[in-house]
């Protein structure tokens, strides 16, 4: 896996970067579009690749282990070729989601013992159970097994967890030398700085994470709750103390205005479940704000979803008929808000990068900041 800065903004930390992998290369600043359970919801393979241009998708452990299992995606040859997407896939590792899913649980040193939220079944991840798993997934970018501490933490139950993050991490590269990939392509680790909101913590994790030679480092703990200018500050600190030469990810993060702030500050890749979770909740995202595509008040508004969007869903469908299938809960109602959004997200981190590479991103970032939060 290489990573190359194209760009960086002189006005700001923002950078312009191509990352290759095994399954392409993926133009930085990107947005991941989610597809927890092997399927971006409501939207086709084929929409991504042609519609939306995404270059990358996440997958994620805890999800695919309970359902459909390892052993099934195994017998496909792996995740690209079982969903049908030759492009690149990221897994995060199953600790979050085991936090955020699965109401009995229970942390050792040893790893995590937990409850199916599907079944009520009894499972255990550690380190090297999650390392396995998305070995056997075959994603290119496989997420360290850590903790990510709830906000907020106390300084003491945050300093505790980030120990423990970084003991998980040397038992996650110890096992992947032990283990090679199974389907002929590399799998890179990455990392992720933990340390919550404090300042010396995030220091610390971010500066041990950043002592592990890897092709890419992820920041963890942030988007849980905090307020955004802690999550800012956090991002500011952590990607200060992390390699220039390597892609930076914010994990879960965020809103459009999310996006563009941690870009000025030097991160590199996003994902989050706000385009399509609040898509499917009628939660539109333009350039000139967010509508509430349920709200009366689109009601006769025949005008196209979005003059200017880039989704053939923004000419195709006017205001009014989307409102009307939320309306009557039709469920191509959700595929047209899915969509649009997704393409949203990733012409949001295109122009971004279009405007660090001719070096106009510091002034353009302030406007979009503005219009990217006003409600329609
Ligand atoms: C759908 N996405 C939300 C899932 C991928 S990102 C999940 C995710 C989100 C957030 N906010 C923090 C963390 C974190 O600290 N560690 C890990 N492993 N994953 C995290």
């Amino acid at each position: 896996m290489n990573f190359e800065l194209k760009a960086q903004d002189s006005k700001s930390k923002a950078r312009a970067g191509v990352l290759t992998t095994a399954h392409g290369e993926i133009q930085t600043p990107i947005f991941m579009p989610v597809g927890t359970v092997a399927s971006v919801k409501a939207v086709h393979q084929r929409e991504l690749k042609e519609d939306i241009k995404a270059q990358i998708i996440l997958g994620n452990t805890y999800h695919l282990y309970l359902r459909p299992g390892t052993d099934i995606i195994n017998g496909a040859g792996g995740l690209h070729k079982f969903m049908n997407w030759d492009r690149p896939i990221l897994t995060d590792s199953g600790g979050y989601q085991v936090y955020s899913l699965s109401n009995n649980n229970k942390i050792t040193e040893e790893g995590v013992k937990f409850k199916s939220h599907i079944d009520g079944s009894r499972h255990f991840f550690s380190p090297e159970k999650s390392m396995e798993i998305q070995r056997n997934i075959g994603a290119d970018i496989i997420m360290a097994f850590d903790e990510c501490p709830p906000y907020p933490s106390t300084y003491e139950y945050a300093k505790n967890s980030m120990d423990m993050t970084h003991r998980w991490l040397q038992r996650c590269i110890d096992w992947l030398k032990e283990n090679p990939e199974l389907y002929g392509f590399e799998q890179s680790l990455f990392p992720i700085v933990q340390g919550s909101t404090y300042n010396d913590l995030r220091k610390e994790s971010a500066e041990t994470i950043a002592s592990h030679p890897c092709d890419g480092y992820a920041i963890g703990g942030l988007s849980v709750g905090e307020p955004h200018d802690e999550m800012y500050a956090m991002s500011d600190l952590v990607c200060s103390y992390l390699p220039e030469d390597k892609p930076r990810y914010l994990m879960g993060v965020g809103t459009p205005a999310n996006i563009l702030e941690n870009i000025a500050l030097g991160v590199d890749m996003f994902d989050c479940v706000m385009p399509t979770r609040n898509g499917r909740n009628g939660m539109i995202f333009t350039s000139e704000g967010i509508i509430n595509i349920k709200n009366k008040k689109w009601e006769r508004d025949f005008s196209p979803l979005d003059p200017n969007g880039t989704s053939f869903v923004d000419s195709d469908y006017s205001k009014a008929y989307l409102r009307h299938l939320f309306a009557a809960n039709e469920y191509l109602g959700r595929q047209i808000a899915s969509l649009h959004n997704l393409r949203f997200y990733l012409w949001l981190v295109n122009e971004a990068r279009e405007k660090i590479i001719d070096g106009t991103f510091a002034s353009w970032k302030n406007v979009m900041v503005e219009k990217l939060q006003t409600r329609l």
